[in-house]
């Protein structure tokens, strides 16, 4: 038997001590019995969200080193897509291996951003060969993970799990292995977004967030400042959502802006223009008499962010043809509603997560507190009526 346990193993072993009855069942079966009823109850997922922080924090190293071995290139243009490739195949694959083995005795469903299509071909040798490099590297130096190094073939099929269809039942995780690649490019903001859907419920959000400062953003631009960076936040449906330092501090809870004052409200935005649209969004914050400039940062990080108030609202209009996938979402609603926030699309319709791949959307998402949100949509619905009469 392997000498480590898994953090799925060690918290029902934990359980199963605490709900010991020594008259009954072998350990085994109690942990059996445990997991169904943990699973068929959607109380408490407890386990896979301790294994999803772990999953989302190792991904996180192999990108940091990715970007900034990126940073750090006179050779490599920041134009280049290689390191992201790079990074986003390696988080995939590694948040697809850390979770299969976390659960080994249970259904695998993963709807992730990449596939394997490409890295197959010819031309993808030495890509792939550093991709397998890195992902053994990184969880060589975790030292947690139980496993022999992985071969290029172990990689190319952890990748390739991430092709569900997900859908409205049944368990899927929801990865988007890099969030926010521009800004990964960049050197700026970017986010390892890993969330879990129960009957198409969205249950559990990690986002790991490696250059977000521990401290407020409100008001910041872009460029990160020289506070500590690193964040990790985390939220379990009915549990509340938590922030920690990326290497490990202890988690505290947070909670969105109750500002019912738009004066006071700073909004976040899409740093690229091409995402959503800048205009529609400054049209929005003049209606409710938003005061502050738009803080414009990529990834989910917008949502991280908006879920410990550093602002309290966040706009996204993409430009017309534009279809939203669900990775791009799933962790940054659930950590924004158990923090007490509200994001819906631009009708005020709540963000279904069952339907596929795909979000099925009214123009845009908007997402703020409770009491702003009827303001803000009465706001948006006349900016967007104004835009289409001057068409
Ligand atoms: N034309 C477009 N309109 C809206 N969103 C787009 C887009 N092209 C790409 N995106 C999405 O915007 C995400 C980044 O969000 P943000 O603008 O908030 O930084 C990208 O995630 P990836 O970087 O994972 O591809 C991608 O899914
Ligand atoms: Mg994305």
């Amino acid at each position: 038997m392997s000498a480590s346990i898994s953090i799925g193993q060690s918290l029902l072993r934990r359980r199963v001590l605490l709900h010991l009855n020594p008259t009954s069942l072998s350990f085994t079966q109690q942990v059996r019995t445990l997991r169904r009823r943990t699973l068929a109850s959607s109380m408490s997922y407890d386990i896979q969200l301790a294994a999803a922080k772990k999953a989302a924090s190792v991904a996180a190293r192999l990108c940091q080193k990715v970007q900034k071995a990126l940073l750090q290139s006179d050779v490599q243009s920041k134009s280049d897509k290689s390191p992201v490739t790079v990074a986003d195949y390696g988080s995939q694959a590694l948040i697809s291996f850390i979770l299969q083995k976390e659960f080994p005795s249970m259904p695998f469903s993963l709807v992730a951003e990449e596939d394997s299509g490409d890295l197959r071909k010819e031309e993808s040798r030495e890509t792939l060969h550093r991709i397998m490099e890195l992902v053994n590297e990184t969880l060589a130096s975790d030292g947690t993970i139980d496993t022999s190094p992985l071969s290029e073939e172990d990689v190319l099929v952890a990748i390739d799990k991430g092709i569900s269809e997900g859908g409205s039942q049944g368990q899927h995780w929801v990865l988007d292995p890099i969030d926010g690649t521009k800004g990964f490019l960049r050197g700026d903001q970017y986010a390892i977004a890993l969330a879990l859907l129960d009957e198409g419920k969205v249950v559990l959000g990690v986002l790991a967030c490696p250059n977000l400062p521990l401290a407020s953003i409100a008001n910041n631009d872009q460029t990160i400042s020289e506070d500590k960076v690193g964040c990790l936040f985390s939220a379990q449906v009915g549990a509340g959502t938590y922030m920690q330092s990326l290497d490990g501090s202890m988690p505290t809870r947070v909670q969105v802006s109750s500002t019912e004052n738009p004066e006071e409200a700073s909004f976040f935005e899409s740093y690229e223009a091409a995402h959503s649209s800048h205009d529609l969004s400054s049209s929005i914050a003049r209606k409710l008499g938003v005061k502050a400039p738009p803080v414009r940062i990529d990834s989910q990080a917008k949502y991280g962010a908006l879920s410990r108030g550093d602002g309290a609202i966040y706009l996204r209009f993409p430009h017309k043809g534009y279809r939203e996938k669900i990775w791009d979402h799933a962790a940054g609603y659930i950590v924004v509603a158990e923090a007490g926030g509200v994001a819906a699309d631009a009708a005020g319709n709540s963000l279904d997560f069952s339907k596929g791949r795909y979000l099925d959307l009214d123009t845009g998402i908007v997402v703020t507190n409770q009491k702003l949100m009827p303001a803000l949509l009465k706001a948006v619905q006349e900016s967007i009526n104004e835009r289409a009469s001057s068409l």
